[in-house]
C-alpha cells in the first residue's frame, strides 16, 4: 500500500542504520517523499541528505509516525528528548528487541503505541516482522503500522507482546543463525577437500535454495528433509549426528533460541 497519505504530517525515524536505513528505503519505495522524512542520527548516512531526507533543522511535533529504530541500551537516553514530537495522533513505531509498550507509555502517555520486530532480510523486502500494539493502537493505528511494515517484507499480528521475546529469538536473530550455518557448512566442505571459494559457494547456494524451496512448495519441513534422505544413502549418514537429541541441532538451536528469548527480557526489564 502507498504511503503518500503520509507526506503532509510526515514521519521521524530515529536511528537510521542497518534497520533503520532498510525500513526508510523500503518507505521511499512506497511514495513517502524524502522531504516529508526527518532522520535523527548522529551518523546519519550521507544518502539521505542525498536524497532530501532532513538530517537537521527543528524537528515536527506533530508526525504521523515516531519510528525508534536505535539501540535498546540508547532508548534510555532518547526517549525523554523525543515527548514533544510524541503528542497528539502520532503513532510511535519501534522495532528495538526488549524494551516493553510499557517503557514507551510511560514516555509518551496516552499515544498509540506499536513494537515490530523486522529482521534483516528486510533490506531486500522479503524480511518478516511481527507487530502489536498498546490498547490506544486500534484498528487504523495497526494498519498503519502493518503497512510501513509491509514495506519490508511479510507482516504477522501477536495477540500478546509476551510473545515479543520468542517472536525476536526466532526471526529477529534468525537469520544470523542461517548466516553461521552458510559458515559452518563451507568449513566442513572445506575440510572435507574443497577450496574455500568454492565450499562457500555450494553453501550459499544451497541454503538459498532450501529456504526458497520451503516457501514455494508450503509443505511441512520435515517433508522436505525425507525428500532428500534416501535410505542408508549419504543423507541419513549425515543427519544421525545433525539429529541427536543430546548432541545434535534440537537442544542446540533451543539453548540459542532460550538464551536470545531470555537476553530479550533482560533488556526489556
Ligand atoms: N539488526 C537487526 O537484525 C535487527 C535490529 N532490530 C532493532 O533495531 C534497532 C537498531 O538496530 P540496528 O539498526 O541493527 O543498529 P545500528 O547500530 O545499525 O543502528 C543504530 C543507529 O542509531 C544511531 N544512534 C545512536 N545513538 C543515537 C541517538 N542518541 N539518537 C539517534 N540515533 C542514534 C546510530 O548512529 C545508528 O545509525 C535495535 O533496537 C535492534 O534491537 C530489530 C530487528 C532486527
Ligand atoms: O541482536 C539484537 O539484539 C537485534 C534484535 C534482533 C536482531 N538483532
Amino acid at each position: 500500500m502507498d504511503l503518500a497519505h503520509l507526506n503532509d504530517r510526515g514521519l521521524v525515524l530515529v536511528g537510521c542504520g542497518r534497520m533503520g536505513g532498510a525500513l526508510l528505503r523500503g518507505w521511499l519505495g512506497r511514495g513517502l517523499a524524502p522531504g516529508a522524512v526527518h532522520v535523527i542520527d548522529p551518523n546519519a548516512p550521507g544518502w539521505l541528505a542525498a536524497r532530501g531526507v532532513k538530517t537537521d533543522g527543528p524537528m515536527p511535533t506533530d508526525p504521523a509516525v515516531l519510528v525508534l529504530a536505535v539501540k535498546p541500551q540508547m532508548m534510555g537516553d532518547v526517549l525523554p528528548q523525543l515527548v514533544a514530537a510524541g503528542q497528539g495522533g502520532t503513532l510511535i513505531l519501534s522495532v528495538a528487541a526488549g524494551v516493553t509498550l510499557g517503557t514507551y507509555q510511560r514516555a509518551f502517555p496516552g499515544a498509540a503505541i506499536v513494537r515490530a520486530m523486522p529482521n534483516t532480510p528486510a533490506a531486500i523486502g522479503q524480511g518478516i516482522s511481527a507487530i502489536v500494539g498498546n490498547d490506544r493502537a486500534g484498528p487504523a493505528e495497526m494498519d498503519l503500522a502493518e503497512t510501513l511494515m509491509g514495506a519490508v517484507g511479510r507482516v504477522v499480528r501477536l495477540e500478546d507482546e509476551a510473545q515479543m521475546d520468542a517472536v525476536t529469538a526466532v526471526s529477529g536473530s534468525g537469520p544470523a543463525y542461517v548466516f553461521h550455518l552458510i559458515e559452518t557448512l563451507a568449513a566442513a566442505g572445506e575440510a572435507e577437500g574443497l577450496p574455500a571459494a568454492l565450499a562457500l559457494d555450494l553453501a550459499r547456494a544451497t541454503v538459498a535454495g532450501a529456504g526458497a524451496l520451503a516457501v514455494a512448495e508450503d509443505e511441512d519441513p520435515a517433508r522436505l528433509r525425507e525428500a532428500v534422505t534416501s535410505p542408508n544413502g549419504t543423507t541419513a549418514a549425515g543427519l544421525v549426528h545433525l539429529m541427536d537429541a543430546e548432541t545434535g541441532l534440537p537442544p542446540l538451536i533451543r539453548r540459542t533460541v532460550a538464551a536470545a528469548a531470555a537476553r530479550g527480557r533482560e533488556l526489556g526489564a
